[in-house]
């Protein structure tokens, strides 16, 4: 038998803002014992692999799990087997708020960027312009069904992707993997927010 789904977040309407919002569900998925974060992710992988928006992706952006985000790891290994590679973002060098994305081994050298999260030690050599991904998997605070995503309040997933407003269809797929509970009823919207096209979580695919 299926289980039926937790029930979305619901913000009050005293704590309706996006800053509220964050600091609620970033404090739920810390909140996961590592047992859950471990069936979590095991779970994401085998809803991942079982995606036909991925079956013929062969360059993918990932991230590396922080903040109770839920690790998309198992995947990753499982997916490499089948030839898949994969880039991790690194805050840019020069451009202030945007990433690049380099490439992603078992033997890549890291080194933590200024949050604390390891990146590629990277001097734009071998990076994959970001166009020329095929799927971008997101890491997320909160997101809703109709594509909308609360980030970290950085915006470096959004300057990123600035760029698919103008050219749709020479844009890597934007896909957000969360753990159910991350959930919102609705988001607020931002004009500058990039819409996911899916999302994916322990529980359920949505969109894709
Ligand atoms: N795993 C992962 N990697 C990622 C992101 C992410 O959300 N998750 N990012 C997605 O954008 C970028 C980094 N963006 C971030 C933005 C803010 C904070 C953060 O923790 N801020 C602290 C306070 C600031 C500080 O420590 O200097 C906080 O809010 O508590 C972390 C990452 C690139 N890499
Ligand atoms: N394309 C953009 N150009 C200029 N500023 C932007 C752009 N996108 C976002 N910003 C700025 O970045 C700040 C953070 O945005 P927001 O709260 O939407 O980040 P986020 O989506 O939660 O974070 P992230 O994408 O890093 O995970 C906002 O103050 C916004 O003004």
């Amino acid at each position: 038998m299926r289980l039926p789904l937790a029930a979305p977040f619901e913000p009050h309407p005293e704590q309706s803002s996006r800053h509220q919002i964050r600091k609620a569900l970033r404090r739920r998925r810390r909140s996961l014992s590592r047992h859950q974060q471990r069936q979590a992710a095991s779970a994401l992988a085998q809803r991942l692999m079982a995606s036909p928006a991925l079956y013929r992706a062969r360059h993918i952006g990932i991230y590396l799990a922080n903040d109770g985000e839920i690790d998309p790891a198992p995947y990753v290994t499982a997916a490499r087997q089948r030839g898949v590679q994969f880039y991790l973002p690194v805050l840019h060098r020069f451009r202030d708020g945007h990433m690049e994305f380099a490439p992603y081994n078992e033997t890549t050298p890291l080194q933590p960027n200024r949050f604390g999260i390891p990146e590629p030690v990277f001097n734009g050599g071998h990076g994959r312009p970001t166009w020329a991904l095929d799927a971008v998997l997101m890491p997320l605070v909160g997101f809703d069904l109709e594509g909308g995503r609360l980030g970290m309040g950085g915006g470096f997933y959004d300057r990123t992707f600035e760029f698919v407003r103008q050219t749709p269809r020479l844009a890597p797929k934007l896909i957000g993997l969360a753990h159910e509970i991350q959930r919102v009823v609705r988001l607020p919207i931002e004009p500058w927010d990039i819409p996911l096209d899916g999302i994916v979580t322990d529980q359920c695919r949505y969109r894709v």
